[in-house]
């Protein structure tokens, strides 16, 4: 079953946080990417009604966003913030959480089973305030996954993550998608490209392109460019170019660029969602 928005918008006062955004979400694992202030948590607040649409219709099969208590059983939600309770163990927050979800019958074994999906059984004894920051995002996880939710929705997964614990906890995330809706926000394109099948972007409250990730990437076929200069031309070259990355090359560095029209020198390359995301953005200034 698939999660349907139709033209959804969402104002606050004069400010148009959503304009008429249409988009079709199947099982798998989904992101939403955009800069600060294009809407993404005003969506995902929507999604898991913690916020109400201005306009527009959610559905997903029966159910619709003004049935608000059946919309909650849908949903798993894990916000930004999730360190909450340090002075309790890992048990008792996902009880606790669990009663607050409504959850009666077996919740021993539903807590046993979450723990062991998020790969902390182990742990479950621990005060929240033992664990590392990866930790403590798999038992947001943990929370978000009782009861078996259709939709799983994400904020920032990975922010404040070490490398090790993002590589992870993207491995989690990828396995949820196997039978969920998992939508996740972010600005780390490389937590979407990493994990995620489609992807929707963002900018100033307007849907501006969604669909595979190697699609979205393919929206700048043709643009994207690679250089090797020396040490003392780096400085000058990367004022002029729409500079993707760099790094160093021998003595000096390889630069990935975005252009129309390169310098002679300039190798074409193929393209990643960021490039896709970095030309779109750059369309739409
Ligand atoms: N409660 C509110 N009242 C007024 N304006 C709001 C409110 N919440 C969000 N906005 C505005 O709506 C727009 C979208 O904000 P939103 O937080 O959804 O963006 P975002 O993509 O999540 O950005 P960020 O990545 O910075 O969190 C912004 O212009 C923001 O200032």
């Amino acid at each position: 079953m698939e999660l349907r928005l139709a033209n959804v918008s969402k104002n606050f006062g004069k400010v148009k946080a959503l304009e008429d955004i249409s988009l079709t979400i199947p099982v798998g694992m989904f992101g939403l990417l955009g800069p600060n202030g294009a809407g993404k948590t005003t969506l995902m607040r929507i999604l898991t009604t913690l916020l109400t649409k201005s306009e527009g219709h959610i559905s997903f099969g029966d159910i619709n966003w003004d049935m608000t208590q059946k919309v909650r059983g849908l949903i798993g939600y894990l916000p930004q913030n999730f360190s909450l309770y340090k002075q309790m163990r890992v048990e008792e927050v996902l009880n606790h959480l669990a009663v607050l979800k409504g959850l009666q019958k077996n919740r021993g074994e539903l807590i046993e089973q979450v723990l062991q999906q998020v790969n902390l059984s182990e742990h479950k004894r621990k005060k929240i305030g033992q664990l590392s920051g990866g930790m403590i995002r798999r038992v947001g996880i943990a929370q978000a996954i009782l009861g078996n939710p259709s939709i799983i929705v994400i904020d920032e997964p990975t922010a404040g993550l070490d490398p090790e614990e993002r590589i992870r906890f993207r491995k989690l995330l990828r396995q949820l998608g196997e039978h969920s809706i998992v939508i996740i926000s972010t600005h780390i394109v490389e937590d979407i490209e990493s994990t995620c099948d489609r992807a929707a972007i963002l900018n100033r409250g307007k849907l501006i392109a969604h669909g595979q990730i190697r699609e979205l990437g393919a929206l700048a076929a043709g643009k994207v460019w690679t250089l090797e200069v020396t040490q003392e031309r780096y400085y000058e070259v990367i004022d002029s170019l729409q500079v993707i990355s760099s790094h160093r090359v021998g003595d000096g560095y390889q630069i990935r660029f975005l252009a129309d029209v390169p310098p002679a020198e300039a190798i074409s390359v193929s393209t990643t969602l960021e490039d896709g995301y970095l030309h779109l953005m750059r369309q739409s200034v």
